[in-house]
């Protein structure tokens, strides 16, 4: 399969090594000083192409990317918010195709699922209250993190005595906290942690006044982001419309 690169940072090049390892060719790699050669026969030729880049940035590269007329796997966080329903509706009435995740591992996905399973048995247990915490290296530009929100959404979609998620605490770099976990009964607090290196690590605690229940999702690298982003870019390929890990996992 032909893959255009969209973002060559830190994801751009893991997910470079573990395509060419399925065997796949890179035909493209836009990033900031050669944006516009993705208007090129090069990139057009790509089958699909593999959007990592920024939350500021990343619904413009997928207008262009579809201008173009290439599909997009995307999974640039923090922009789905505002542009998430312009893009179903770009998949669903103008033959556009996306496949977005704001967490491409396995691990995530299978974690994801036992989260959802969680809050619906909660509902039966009305003394354990919940909470989040997601930490992330210093780099990252948006908190809380897309995997956060995503998992967070899935919280309140199984467990009825919640009904939206709110920032909780955020520690800088340098130690620095600001914000609060102080909220009301039906608030949801996620909060987050930017420290060293760390490449992704998500908590979920349940708390009771007899005991804790605490699932924890925590990467060891970006390998299986990587992985998870040429999986769903062979997926993409030979599908069509708005795309996720549901699709390619059939959760
Ligand atoms: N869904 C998932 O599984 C995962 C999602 N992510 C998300 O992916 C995104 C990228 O992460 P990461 O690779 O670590 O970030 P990096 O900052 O390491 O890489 C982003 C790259 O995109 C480049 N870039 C910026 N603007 C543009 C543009 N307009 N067009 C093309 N390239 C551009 C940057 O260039 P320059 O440095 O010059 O600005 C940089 O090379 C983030 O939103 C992150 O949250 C990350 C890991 C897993
Ligand atoms: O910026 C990152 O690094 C990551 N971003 C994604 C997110 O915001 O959830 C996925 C992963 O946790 C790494």
């Amino acid at each position: 399969m032909k893959i255009a690169l969209i973002g060559y940072g830190k994801m751009g090049k893991e997910i470079e090594k573990v395509a060419l390892s399925r065997g796949h060719e890179i035909v493209s790699i836009i990033d900031v000083d050669n944006h516009q050669d993705i208007d090129s026969d090069a990139f057009r030729s790509a089958d699909v192409a593999i959007e990592f880049t920024a939350p500021a940035v990343a619904y413009g590269n997928c207008m262009e990317a579809f201008k173009q007329g290439v599909k997009v796997v995307s999974g640039s966080t923090g922009w789905m918010g505002e542009h998430g329903d312009e893009v179903r509706r770009l998949c669903k009435e103008e033959g556009k195709t996306l496949f977005w995740s704001s967490n491409f591992s396995l691990g995530v996905a299978i974690f994801s699922a036992v989260n959802k399973y969680l809050a619906k048995i909660m509902n039966r247990f009305p003394n354990y209250d919940v909470s989040m915490v997601e930490t992330h290296h210093i780099h990252k530009v948006d908190a809380p993190s897309g995997t956060a929100i995503t998992l967070a959404e899935g919280i309140l979609e199984n467990l009825d005595r919640k009904s939206k998620w709110v920032m909780g605490t955020l520690t800088a770099p340098d130690g620095t906290v600001s914000g609060t976990t102080e909220c009301a009964p039906d608030e949801l607090p996620v909060s987050a942690i930017r420290r060293d290196e760390v490449p992704g690590i998500h908590t979920i605690r349940y708390e009771s006044e007899a005991d804790s229940i605490i699932i924890t999702h925590d990467a060891k690298n970006r390998k299986g982001f990587a992985l998870g982003a040429v999986l769903a870019a062979e997926y993409t390929a030979v599908h069509e419309g708005f795309l996720g890990m549901n699709d390619l996992f059939q959760f």
